[in-house]
């Protein structure tokens, strides 16, 4: 993923859209690896973007002020379009390019026909609102009751930016695959026995083997450091929060006054400027430090489908929900390989590579209920 600089606000682009050659290298969890494929030791490639290669390159303020840059300009030629400043006129506006995925549930459904579908959800702002504190950000009894319900139909799978421990506490079900790290941090079924240096076999909290595919495990101890140190940088910044996520470090600004984000910035570039093998992300209200390794959530999102052994289009149809630019990188997955669907949460007008939108967590529940209906009904009708 790298930012293209040549617009007023960021354009999110893969550097390497990934080849099946490519997949080839991630055999850890893979029932499908043809036998006797050479492996690669570099199974994950470098990034070729070097160190700040998001904020620097489009200038940190704009990045850090919008955590969605384009989301001001896509509403601005909106309203534009429409002649009106309404921000309903826009929204509505909006779902003629990304329709709800409710109100197109039919379409999915009567798509899906003949069909398994494999469930990808983000978890911050897909399952759970966004809050102001991250320790907060607890998923409703009603959320867990839909997620664990679907999850009885199809194969589900959680994606998301937060560390795999913490996301699972979050989530607490234990029925469904976990990739936390922005998917540098996978824990899936035993597959095979094939060494693979990414991956290594352990057991879950329930005792069953699993394989734990985790691309940046050199990073540990780079990223404890980090993490260190930017607690002690920026604890005199009022509201200014660092979040360890295992692979990847979090610097939230959501509660500081803006008059000191750049101050945050400041910190957060005093700190990874010594480290070339570390590369720096925003999110909503949240500046990211992470390996350099071409490895994201879209990748994640292939690594999972192959691993379950659902990698074939012609039987399976992926849905991916997410609310977030991470997100992105899946939905572009599933774009680029014109298979299933990128459904894209949000409440106001945003460019994205998903095809279908949801207002909200609460809509995503209701998706997830439709989609338990619908399973249930056409099963009583075969
Ligand atoms: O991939 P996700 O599951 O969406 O995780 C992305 C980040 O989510 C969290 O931060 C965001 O949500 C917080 C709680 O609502 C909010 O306070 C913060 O401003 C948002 O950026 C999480 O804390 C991060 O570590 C994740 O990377």
């Amino acid at each position: 993923m790298e930012l293209q600089s040549n617009h007023s606000a960021p354009v999110l682009t893969d550097s390497a859209p990934l080849s099946k050659s490519r997949l080839g290298g991630y055999r850890g969890l893979m029932s499908y690896s043809p036998p006797g494929a050479a492996f690669s030791p570099l199974s994950v490639p470098w990034r070729k973007t070097g160190v700040f290669d998001d904020v620097r390159t489009i200038g940190w303020l704009d990045a850090m002020i919008s955590s969605s840059p384009t989301h001001k300009k896509f509403t601005k030629e909106i309203n534009h379009e429409l002649s009106s400043p309404d921000p309903e006129a826009a929204y509505r506006a909006w779902l003629l390019k990304y329709p709800s995925a409710l109100a197109s549930f039919e379409q999915i459904a009567s798509f899906a026909k003949g069909k398994k579908i494999a469930l990808f959800l983000d978890y911050d702002g897909t399952l759970s609102p966004i809050v102001e504190n991250p320790e907060n950000a607890v998923m409703s009894e009603d959320m867990r009751f839909a997620v664990k319900e679907v999850a009885k139909y199809f194969p589900t799978a959680i994606i998301s930016g937060r560390s795999r421990d913490k996301v699972h506490e979050f989530v607490g079900l234990t029925e469904l695959y976990y990739a936390g790290s922005h998917g540098m941090d996978i824990m899936g079924p035993v597959r095979q026995s094939v060494p693979d240096r990414n991956c290594i076999q352990s057991t879950d909290k329930q005792g069953n083997e699993v394989n734990l595919f985790q691309p940046a495990r050199e990073f540990l101890p780079m990223i404890d450091e980090v993490f260190s140190s930017l607690v002690r940088i920026t604890k005199d910044i009022k509201g200014a929060t660092v979040e360890n996520n295992k692979f990847c470090v979090s610097v939230h600004y959501r509660n500081v006054d803006q008059d000191n984000w750049k101050s945050v910035w400041e910190c957060v570039q005093d700190v990874i400027k010594k480290y070339p093998r570390l590369r720096l992300t925003h999110g909503r209200k949240v500046l990211e430090i992470r390996p350099t390794i071409d490895w994201d959530k879209g990748k994640a999102l292939e690594f999972l489908l192959e691993s379950l052994g659902l990698s074939n289009c012609d039987d399976v149809l992926p849905i991916y929900v997410g609310d977030d630019r991470t997100d992105e990188d899946a939905f572009k997955v599933l774009r680029e390989r014109n298979c299933g669907y990128g459904i894209f949460v949000s409440k106001s007008p945003k460019e994205s590579n998903a095809y279908f939108s949801l207002r909200d967590p609460a809509e995503v529940m209701e998706f997830l209920k439709s989609l338990v209906t619908w399973k249930k009904s056409s099963a009583f009708m075969l």
